[in-house]
């Protein structure tokens, strides 16, 4: 009998992919980039092959409870994708699979061009606003790459076998959650009625009128820490809005927000609750405002989206307006989270010339949104009023690393304040969500439990935005988004940010009531892999860019060591 092996034995799965890929093998990108998974799930984006491994670097091994060594990290040879804890801890095999090789084969094209970044300066980045749907059935001549992908899909998903037919999610870095809701809406729908899950019927849903199921994404919690002296007592949350926006009833939109009224008004944003313009005021000192509109308790879809009630409108309003307080406070004071200067109830139909503005904004850059024209007479928006912060990180050009270096000790700040003041935790700190500006202040000052801190602003100021899915505790009042029942979110690919989702559950075991700062840290962990390896920056030839990348490297390996902002911050500026 002939017992030689075949000659391709040798072979591990990614040569075989490589096989038909020659040009892939000649610039060593799959390998380069691809590590062993140990099977655990992960957005490949930020690899870093020394992750585990805690060698000198100008940072020190922070003291705090949670080191490397307790942790049962050694030196480990092999890295893994993605800085998880989970990864830290003995059971490799715990989570779903890993989506590496399908990642890679589905992000070719990404892989490729990471490693054309790096000669061309980062020119040609900007992420496409789209969901890729990758369907996951398999052709007659199946592929070695759909063999994959399927097998991943499988393992991951075991238990739930409509999901087997589904379509993998793979997200775009940043903004998600319209990507996420074109998704579920499809997927759902894919799904014969009574098969799906308990907990995705157990979501709020409503039946559009082709018949589509939609699905709200997150569901806003507020619970009270305390017993309640009057339990029984009905809260009114029209009548606290109406509090909150000093008014007695809703103003008319088109009158509070006529065209005479705004200088130079345009449509700067836009995300799945709203759309986002920028004017100046009349007679006012206020020549940067930014206008959030937010359509509220009406029953039409809006942007294939469940309109918020007032009673989920009023947390994001005590949050927006608490967190902005902070730049007055005498104990923990910070300006980096957004200045809201107003909120308005108003009533109407959109205003024309409010109209025109998304037209042109959708002639320009194709509006992802639903057209405002149609809201009727009887729609009530919230009107969020925020000072201008700039431009998002995703679309911001640095000088330097060493520009991004104290923009990253300033979002620590801003976390750090934010947990002292208020047990906060972001949640969702993608690039879209940090806003950056110039500045000519030479510094950016913090008060943290009393102390003043400051750090260099080499030009820029950080503003932090958008706290749907924050954690907050004011008044004796827990708020936050109940993810529990949301799996969609949790096997998102695409970037690391969706493994922070994942990171982030197991942290809080899925109980998102519950207050763990780590969560900022794991933000701050993928903040820092986007600063070495994401952002653009304009000088990348300099010894200060080098150098400060270096710094940003080495803060990499110790980040996830931290167990919360505040502790970071004890470790930067020697805090007791
Ligand atoms: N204060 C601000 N200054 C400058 N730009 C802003 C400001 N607030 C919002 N924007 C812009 O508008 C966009 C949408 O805002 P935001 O993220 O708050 O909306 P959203 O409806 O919560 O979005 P999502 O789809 O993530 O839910 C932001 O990505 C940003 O570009």
């Amino acid at each position: 009998m002939d017992t030689t092996l075949p000659d391709d034995a040798w072979k591990d799965s990614f040569d075989r992919l490589l096989d038909p890929r020659p040009q892939l093998r000649e610039r060593n990108i799959i390998k380069k980039n691809v590590r062993a998974s140990f099977n655990i799930d992960s957005s490949v984006e930020n690899s870093s092959p020394n992750l585990l491994s805690f060698t000198e670097c100008s940072w020190q091994k922070p003291k705090t409870t949670d080191t490397a060594d307790e942790l049962g990290i050694k030196k480990r040879g092999n890295s893994i994708s993605t800085p998880s804890e989970k990864r830290l801890s003995s059971n490799l095999f715990h989570c779903a699979l890993s989506p590496i090789t399908g990642m890679k084969l589905d992000g070719l094209q990404s892989a490729d061009n990471h490693q054309l970044k790096g000669t061309e300066n980062k020119q040609q980045r900007r992420p496409v606003k789209q969901v890729v749907f990758e369907v996951n059935t398999l052709s007659p001549e199946k592929s070695s790459d759909s063999i994959v992908e399927n097998k991943r899909l499988r393992l991951m998903q075991p238990k739930n076998a409509f999901r087997q037919s589904r379509s993998s999610l793979v997200l775009q870095p940043g903004k998600w959650r319209k990507s996420l809701i074109s998704w579920r809406r499809t997927n759902i729908n894919e799904v014969p009625s009574g098969v799906l899950s308990p907990k995705q019927s157990f979501l709020p849903r409503a039946v559009t009128s082709e018949g589509l199921v939609a699905c709200r994404i997150t569901q806003r919690i507020s619970a009270p820490i305390r017993e309640i002296s009057e339990p029984d007592k009905k809260i009114n949350y029209e009548t606290e809005v109406l509090k909150y926006c000093a008014q007695s009833k809703p103003y008319k939109f088109g009158t509070a927000y006529a065209s005479g009224k705004m200088i130079d008004p345009c449509k700067i944003g836009e995300g799945v609750y709203g759309e986002v313009f920028k004017y100046a005021q009349k007679n006012s000192t206020k020549t940067d405002i930014v206008m959030k509109v937010l359509p509220i308790e009406g029953t039409a879809l809006v942007n294939e989206e469940i309109q918020k009630t007032f009673e989920q409108i009023l947390p994001e309003i005590i949050i927006s307006q608490e967190l902005s307080k902070l730049r007055t406070n005498q104990t923990n004071s910070t300006s980096g989270f957004v200045d809201i200067y107003n909120v308005c109830l108003v009533k109407g139909k959109y205003p024309k010339h409010l109209l025109s503005l998304w037209e042109e904004y959708d002639e320009e850059k194709e509006s992802e949104n639903d057209h405002p024209k149609m809201f009727t007479d009887d729609q009530l928006f919230i009107v969020l009023e925020l000072k201008f912060a700039g431009q998002d990180m995703s679309a911001f050009t640095f000088l330097n690393a060493e520009q991004s270096y104290f923009s990253l000790q300033q979002i620590i700040l801003i976390l750090a304040v934010g947990e002292e003041a208020f047990q906060f935790e972001h949640r969702d700190l993608h690039w879209g969500n940090i806003l950056i500006e110039k500045t000519d202040k030479k510094q950016i000052d913090f008060k943290l439990c009393g102390r003043d801190l400051s750090v260099a602003s080499k030009g820029i100021k950080i503003t932090i935005i958008d706290y749907t899915l924050s954690r907050i505790t004011v008044a004796d009042c827990c708020h936050y988004n109940d993810l529990s029942q949301d799996d969609d979110l949790f096997v998102a690919t695409g970037d690391y940010q969706y493994d922070i989702y994942r990171m982030m559950r197991d942290e809080l075991k899925n109980n998102w009531s519950t207050y763990s700062p780590k969560t900022n840290v794991q933000w701050l962990s993928y903040v820092n892999s986007k600063l070495i390896d994401g952002v653009n920056y304009k000088n990348v030839n300099t010894k200060l860019h080098k150098t400060y990348m270096q710094k940003l490297k080495a803060f990499k390996k110790i980040i996830l060591t931290f167990g919360s902002a505040v502790d970071c911050v004890r470790h930067l500026h020697s805090f007791k």
